[in-house]
């Protein structure tokens, strides 16, 4: 099994969280590397691996770092999981 980073973000509203949705996108493009991402009311929940060496690298800990700062300008806070 791929070893991945997770995150659960609590959106609440669900414009909010296709907002989020959508700077997640434009970050994934800017930096070739692209989460799977899983929009609901109320939240959206976020997996990052690098599927080129079926674990995790500095590019997912990078794109989780800059979907974290569109986390804060949101105003949306995260459950992280652990699995
Ligand atoms: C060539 C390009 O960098 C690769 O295909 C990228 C694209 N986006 C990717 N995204 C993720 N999550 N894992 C990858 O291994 C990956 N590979």
């Amino acid at each position: 099994m791929e070893e991945t980073l997770t995150a659960r973000f609590a959106t609440k509203r669900f414009t909010t969280g296709l907002d989020f949705v959508n700077r997640i996108g434009a970050s994934a493009e800017e930096a070739d590397h692209h989460p799977d991402l899983t929009l609901t009311y109320p939240e959206v929940a976020v997996t990052l691996s690098s599927h080129d060496v079926g674990g995790i690298t500095s590019r997912d800990i990078d794109l989780a770092r800059i979907i974290s700062e569109h986390a804060a300008k949101l105003g949306v806070t995260a459950t992280p999981d652990h699995d």
